[in-house]
């Protein structure tokens, strides 16, 4: 009996199975039929309109007439009266929209295509009934109704009320606000073409001003050049002298080298006399980066990421809105100009060719006093130091000249000789002397060189000419931090300003950050004003320059853990190792702000005084500047500490280690230059930016370098010229420092011991719904750690959320009646 119910049942059941299956497929032929069906009456009303341009004047009378007989149109006279309705009566041309619609659904229905067919019918209908407006508005003269019987309605409405050019006007802005509906870009592709405006505008009225200058200019050279005034022309470089990147292989970005001007003071060689040969290498710098455009007027401008379109793939969001691009926070940012550094015009100076030859002489004979027999010198003249570089005959001892060092400089009365035996991978001895008359390496032609202007460096950092005149240009992101020292009074300073200037010239504030610590209070000060482009600082930081030596270094150092802490775990969660592959990934929009992904701007750390700071705060600055030296690299956080007091109980062995690169300007002893850069030859350098750069890639020899030069007042100008743009407000803030002590507390330990204020500061973080510390700080006057704590306990409390790195608390309480519960719960009523 239960069998047969059972089966009965089953009957049933796949009686109703088929039956929904069967309206599932009677649905799908429908469709399919309904589609066909569409398809073919769209291409018949399609061929109809298309001879209805051939033959719409013929087919008048016969559709006046309804005779069938004498209709020309393909579609005969069915064909015909649609067109003509759909050409003349609804929407003109735009009336092809209609049949291809039809065509687009019925594939639709047909299952054929996939595609959504609402937001195509929105924007064809809009298209449609615009466009007949808009040519009924434009072609209203001929006989022919371009916009059809609705275009010519509308038309003459919007004449009548708005006049001819009003009603185009009004038209073209509808198009244009229907357009940034579809797609952000049309604002980029407006804002573009009125720059282009803008730009040919200033261009003309410049060519206006010029042309009137020039005619002045030639009537004074009329009058005999009597103002003694010589032109100079720039000539393009002549040919390719081989240039070598620090820290790099050999032409790794295919730069061009700079010009090369080679004067041979004597040519002549043979292999079997002693003989000179002293070709003299000047690298001049190559063409102008930019042509020193004046900055724009100021505009303010908040720097928000770009909108997120909900809802929409990756594909569908770049197609819109392109690769997200970090610069458009600051998008009309101009780049500082080379107009604002100094020119020392001495880059060209005469080779003081005596010079050379008589110190040539004298290393010769003062070799050969000693039986040091030499087959070949050659001289290479730097900006500060001159390279004599020479081949010794067959059997003489390399350690024999290392030791001749004293007697050569005593011989050439010259300080700062410095012998590199043998030149790594030459085979050869250098010997470096001094020159009488030393040049300004001028920080102008550094960063007015080719290779700073085409390099593909992440920071790169133009620091000065190595011997042979060429630009030295180094990689911060590679090395990865940077211990520079020497003695009071040697450019350590000035370096200081040459690599931060550097950065400034060639990254946008949107991609890179600084944090500055000065202990001396003076060195850094001009940069305070650049606190909404360049600057990293605390929320509750007041002044951009860290300065004091205490507890705000530690806390800075404290939020920078923390930070590198949070990039990490954001490197993770994207499955990724390195900031550049984090930054390109999220350029191409495929790590999603919705899940805490943000674009990462480097942070160079900058400690001047490093001396002082160890002296003071000991092991509470020295742990999180190695923390930092070891993992930051990876997230795009880079230090260069500074002092004058390389001693090894400051540059202690954990710093050292974790500070591969070096930076030695003229140290006293050859104890402090064995501190920097494991050698002796700091303490033989000549002062005056003369310094010696050591990173893995130079191997165990420096690199001597003449340190570019740049003055306060240029420095002073370029901050100005960045601080007369529109920043960001506010500036980029670091993560709120975990306050010392706080986190090891249990929740319940630390209710138990309630601020005193801890109602007061509750309520009133939920009457203004904002959940800062700084805030908390300002309102009552005291402390950061006395507001940190404070902050923490509502935290444990419930009242506030956890801390959101640089962004302030959201605050989950959301009125007062609420809250005055939760205080009764927290004080155990
Ligand atoms: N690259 C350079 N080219 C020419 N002159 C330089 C260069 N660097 C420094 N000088 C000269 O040396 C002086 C001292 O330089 P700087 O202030 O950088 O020294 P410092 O090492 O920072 O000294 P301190 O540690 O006492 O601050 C400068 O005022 C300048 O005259």
């Amino acid at each position: 009996m239960a069998e047969k119910k059972s089966t009965k049942r089953k009957q049933v059941k796949n009686k109703s199975v088929e039956k929904s299956f069967f309206s599932v497929k009677t649905l799908e032929t429908a469709g399919f039929i309904l589609g066909l069906f569409l398809s073919v009456a769209a291409l018949f009303i399609l061929l109809s309109l298309l001879s209805f341009f051939a033959t719409g004047n013929l087919d008048q009378t016969a559709l006046e007439q309804q005779s069938a007989e004498n209709v020309h149109n393909l579609g005969g006279m069915i064909g015909a009266s649609t067109a003509n309705y759909l050409i003349n009566h609804c929407f003109g041309i735009f009336s092809f929209i209609i049949p291809i619609f039809m065509i687009q659904l019925g594939l639709k229905l047909m299952g054929v295509t996939k595609r959504r067919i609402f937001p195509q019918f929105i924007h064809e209908m809009m298209i449609m009934i615009w466009g007949s407006v808009f040519f009924a508005t434009i072609l209203s003269n001929g006989s022919f109704r371009w916009g059809g019987g609705h275009g010519d309605f509308v038309s003459q409405w919007l004449i009548k009320s708005l006049g001819n050019f009003g009603a185009i006007a009004l038209l073209l802005l509808i198009a244009i606000c229907y357009l940034i509906f579809v797609s952000k870009k049309t604002i980029e592709y407006i804002q573009k073409g009125f720059e282009k405006t803008a730009t040919a505008t200033e261009k003309i009225s410049s060519m206006i001003s010029s042309t009137s200058a020039k005619k002045d200019n030639n009537s004074e050279e009329a009058n005999g050049q009597s103002n003694g005034k010589r032109t100079v022309s720039v000539v393009p470089p002549m040919d390719q002298a081989t240039s070598r990147t620090l820290f790099e292989e050999k032409d790794e970005e295919g730069n061009e080298p700079d010009t090369e001007v080679v004067i041979n003071i004597d040519n002549k060689e043979n292999e079997n006399a002693t003989v000179i040969n002293i070709p003299i290498e000047t690298i001049e710098p190559s063409k102008p980066q930019n042509n020193g455009t004046t900055p724009e007027s100021m505009e303010i401008s908040s720097g928000g990421d770009d909108e997120e379109a909900s809802g929409k793939t990756v594909e569908q969001i770049l197609a819109e809105q392109g690769p997200y691009d970090p610069r458009k926070s600051l998008e009309n940012y101009k780049f500082p100009t080379l107009d604002l550094l100094k020119k020392y015009g001495n880059d060209n100076t005469e080779i003081d060719e005596a010079e050379q030859k008589a110190n040539a002489d004298r290393i010769i004979e003062v070799l050969g006093n000693f039986d040091v027999r030499i087959t070949k010198i050659t001289a290479t003249v730097g900006p500060t130091v001159t390279l004599y570089e020479i081949t010794p005959a067959p059997g003489v001892r390399i350690s024999k000249i290392r030791n001749l060092e004293n007697d050569i400089a005593l011989s050439l009365s010259a300080l700062g000789i410095r012998i590199i035996a043998p030149i790594p991978g030459k085979g050869t001895i250098g010997i470096e002397v001094p020159n009488k008359n030393r040049k300004v390496v001028s920080m102008e032609s550094v960063l007015n060189s080719r290779k700073f202007e085409e390099t593909k460096y992440e920071l790169p950092v133009a620091i000065g000419k190595t011997i042979t005149n060429e630009v030295c240009i180094f990689d911060l992101a590679k090395m990865p931090h940077l211990l520079v020292a020497g003695a009071t009074g040697q450019g350590k300073s000035v370096g200081l300003n040459a690599l931060i200037s550097s950065l400034l010239y060639k990254k946008h504030p949107a991609e890179l950050k600084f944090v500055m610590i000065d202990p001396k209070k003076v060195e850094f000060s001009m940069y305070a004003s650049l606190e909404k482009y360049f600057m990293a600082m605390l929320p509750d930081q007041d002044d951009p320059i860290i300065y004091d030596d205490g507890n705000k270094v530690v806390n800075t150092l404290q939020s920078l853990c923390q930070l590198m802490d949070a990039r990490y775990d954001l490197l993770k969660k994207a499955k990724l190792r390195t900031i550049q592959e984090y930054n390109e990934k999220f350029k191409k929009r495929l790590l999603s702000p919705k899940e805490g992904h943000e674009f990462m701007p480097y942070i160079v750390i900058i400690i001047d005084e490093f001396g002082d700071l160890i002296m003071t705060a000991g092991k509470q600055v020295e742990l999180p500047i190695a923390r930092i030296a070891q993992k930051a690299r990876a997230v795009g956080m880079h230090m260069v500490i500074a002092t004058q007091r390389p001693t090894t109980n400051i540059i202690t062995g954990t710093i050292k280690a974790n500070f591969p690169a070096r930076m030695a300007f003229r140290v006293v002893s050859q104890i402090d230059s064995r501190t920097i850069i494991e050698t002796t030859g700091a303490n033989q350098l000549i002062g005056k930016g003369d310094m010696l750069i050591l990173s893995s890639s130079t191997g165990a020899e420096p690199l001597r370098v003449q340190c570019a030069f740049i003055d306060t007042p240029e420095v002073e100008r370029v901050c100005e010229f960045i601080e007369n743009q529109s920043g960001y407000i506010p500036p980029y803030l670091l993560p709120e420092p975990i306050v010392e002590g706080d986190k090891g507390g249990e929740g319940v330990q630390m209710l138990d011991q309630l601020d005193s204020m801890f109602d007061e500061v509750a309520r009133m973080i939920v009457a203004t719904q904002q959940g800062s510390t700084s805030k908390i700080q300002r309102h009552f006057s005291i402390g950061y750690n006395r507001a940190g704590r404070l902050m923490d306990q509502m935290e444990k409390a419930g009242i506030v959320s956890e801390a959101r790195g640089s962004k302030p608390r959201d605050v989950l309480i959301s009125d007062l009646a609420q809250l005055e519960a939760k205080l009764a719960e927290v004080h155990g009523k």
